[in-house]
């Protein structure tokens, strides 16, 4: 019961208990169960819900918790094929290698309820949320994924990000360096020294973003120099994209979703008329979390349309050189512009007014960017491969938000993990130290640090930062043992049940990163090679894995070779986690950093 008050608002709940809120709850429990009658007849466990109401009861166990959390206990008690509620949908877990090998490269499709399980979106935030390549299906799907694809997966482009990388982990080990200076004289007045590593490496990982997919510095490193903060450089504007990208994934948790959510989840026929009344009498949860993505939307599509401006100068500039007249603009998307987060438009033409600048490297939005592999694909394409302007807006959009929120939380856990384990830290300092010291990182040097790769991977092992896939069965699939999932059924593949079996990883409960060595694999590694997947697999696999592990291994390069960390006092490891489509530390990481050349 204290978990229905804490799901929904007293208003709510007294309707939900009123006669007329208990009978039209029954009208919907019969037909949720005649329109679901095949998925009662599976004959495998599924999980009871209180209230003898699964598809209500599930709902509540999800959000009395960590989702993550019930789960797992859910796979220790039913095995790893089991079926639970998640409002009047069924999901089919599976924590079953072999088949979630099978089943991910079978079925490319994410589940066409899938924007459901998280939030109730209208308007613009749905077309936008439609046309992104982690939700989008069918053409629209392949036409995104093909410019990411273009712009982070081959080789050659990988490396042309590198020393924009580069840049960005040694404005991040300065700023730890500022930060946990600052930490350590304000421990002085009773605080604990340390910095939230959560937060520093959310800096960081938008920072990459800004840098790889448009060639602009978002200043987020940096916003608290002083010449950042209130200059015309201002990093104020990258803050607020931080802000805005963590309060989406904030309200994917189902605590903080609107109450709509779990009603839509309910009363699916209502869906129509439920989206309505979000978009004309939203509440106040509802409203923070349209703003909060209109705000990254907005942003993207502001970058597109500077583009445009950017590329119609330079093409101008060209035919007034190429007619012997004076060039009046720098070179391909080399204006000047302002980018306002939130509101108002782009505007080109040099002019910089105080904090509402981004920073531009290399002479405006860069060439060699995921935003030049979008809009340079499009002028030269076949019509039905171009993207559309909401579908570059979708994708631009999806890369902040991809790229900024799974790294950061896969590098704060990462500094938990060493920081917990004094060893395996030495261990990665010696690698840094003799293989790289302090020369920029190049692609030859990332390839030739084995144990800094191995501490990632174990590190995205024990914290993958989202612990479950989802695909939809596009047919109906037999599972095997008389177990049958209907067509349309949502498939979930629990990751963090996998990665964290003894039977499939030895001692898993402890951070080794040496089983990914040659060293530890025979004894420690995955009793199944696919039993390690934090970044998915099949079609749908993470098209941004390689850049995550080159931006996540350039920030720990620089991070070992600087300092040395600890918990601070008080921080629990492991630490209290949420899930949303995400799952993050509660309260986020916090590390006491001291530096080696000091030491
Ligand atoms: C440590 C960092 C990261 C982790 C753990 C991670 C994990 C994942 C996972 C588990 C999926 C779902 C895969 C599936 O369903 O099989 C995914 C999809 C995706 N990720 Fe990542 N990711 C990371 C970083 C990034 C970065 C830096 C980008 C940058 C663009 C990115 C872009 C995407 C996109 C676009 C998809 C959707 C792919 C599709 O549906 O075709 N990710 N990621």
């Amino acid at each position: 019961m204290e978990a229905l008050d804490r799901l929904l608002p007293a208003g709510v709940r007294n309707f939900v208990c009123s006669p007329i809120g208990v009978v039209l709850l029954g009208v919907c429990a019969v037909f949720t169960w005649l329109g679901w009658y095949p998925v009662t007849r599976w004959k495998y466990r599924r999980v009871p819900g209180p209230f003898g109401l699964p598809f209500l009861g599930n709902l509540v166990d999800f959000a009395a918790g960590d989702g993550t959390d019930y789960l797992l206990r859910c796979v220790a008690k039913y095995g790893s094929v089991f079926k639970v509620w998640f409002g009047a949908r069924p999901w089919v877990i599976i924590s079953d290698p072999v088949l979630m090998r099978k089943l991910t490269y079978r079925y490319t499709a994410r589940p066409a309820a899938m924007p459901e399980y998280g939030h109730v979106l209208t308007g613009h935030n749905h077309e936008v949320d439609q046309a992104g390549a982690f939700v989008a299906a069918g053409e629209v799907w392949r036409r995104g994924r093909r410019v990411f694809e273009a712009s982070i997966i081959h080789p050659a482009n990988l490396a042309g990000h590198l020393p924009a990388i580069n840049r960005c982990a040694d404005g991040l080990a300065a700023r730890l360096s500022r930060r946990a200076a600052a930490a350590r004289a304000a421990a002085g007045g009773g605080g604990d020294g340390a910095v939230d590593m959560l937060a520093e490496a959310g800096a960081y990982t938008m920072a990459a973003v800004g840098e790889v997919a448009y060639g602009i510095d978002f200043g987020t490193v940096d916003d608290d120099l002083p010449q950042a903060q209130g200059g015309a450089q201002g990093g104020g504007l990258g803050a607020r994209l931080v802000a805005a990208s963590n309060a989406c994934f904030r309200y994917l948790q189902i605590e903080n979703a609107t109450v709509y959510m779990p009603l839509n989840l309910m009363f699916p026929a209502l869906t129509p008329l439920i989206r309505w009344m979000a978009h004309h009498l939203p509440d106040a949860k509802q409203k923070a979390n349209m703003a909060a993505r209109s705000a990254v939307a907005d942003a993207s599509r502001q970058l597109m349309e500077r583009w445009r401006e950017g590329k119609a100068a330079a093409e101008a500039a060209a035919a007034a050189a190429a007619a012997g007249g004076e060039a009046g603009a720098d070179g391909a998307g080399g204006v000047t512009a302002q980018v306002q987060v939130g509101s108002g438009k782009a505007a080109a033409g040099g002019k910089a007014a105080a904090g509402a600048a981004f920073r531009e490297v290399g002479g405006g939005i860069a060439g060699s960017s995921f935003m030049a592999a979008m809009m340079e694909g499009r002028r030269g394409a076949k019509a039905e491969e171009r993207l559309s302007d909401i579908e570059v807006i979708a994708q631009g959009f999806t890369f902040l938000l991809a790229g900024f929120e799974t790294s950061a939380i896969a590098l704060s856990m990462t500094s938990g993990l060493l920081a917990a384990n004094p060893a395996a830290q030495a261990r990665l300092a010696a690698e840094v130290d003799s293989v790289v010291g302090d020369r920029p990182l190049t692609p030859e040097l990332l390839g030739q640090l084995p144990y800094t790769e191995a501490v990632l991977q174990e590190a995205l092992r024990m914290y993958p930062s989202l612990p479950f896939l989802m695909r939809e069965a596009r047919e109906e699939v037999d599972l095997g043992g008389g177990k049958v999932v209907p067509k349309g059924a949502t498939l979930v593949f629990h990751i963090q049940s996998l990665q964290t079996s003894e039977q499939l990883f030895p001692h898993a409960d402890r951070f080794l990163p040496e089983r990914f060595l040659p060293e530890g694999g025979g004894a420690l590694g995955p009793a199944d090679p696919s039993a390690w997947a934090p970044f998915g697999m099949g079609a749908r696999m993470c098209v941004g894995h390689k850049l995550a592990t080159m931006i996540a291994k350039a920030a720990l390069v620089r991070m070992a070779r600087r300092f040395s960390f600890r918990l601070a006092p008080g921080q629990p490891m492991p630490p209290p986690m949420r899930t949303g489509l995400s799952r993050s530390p509660v309260g986020g990481m916090r590390v006491v950093l001291e530096e080696r050349a000091a030491a």
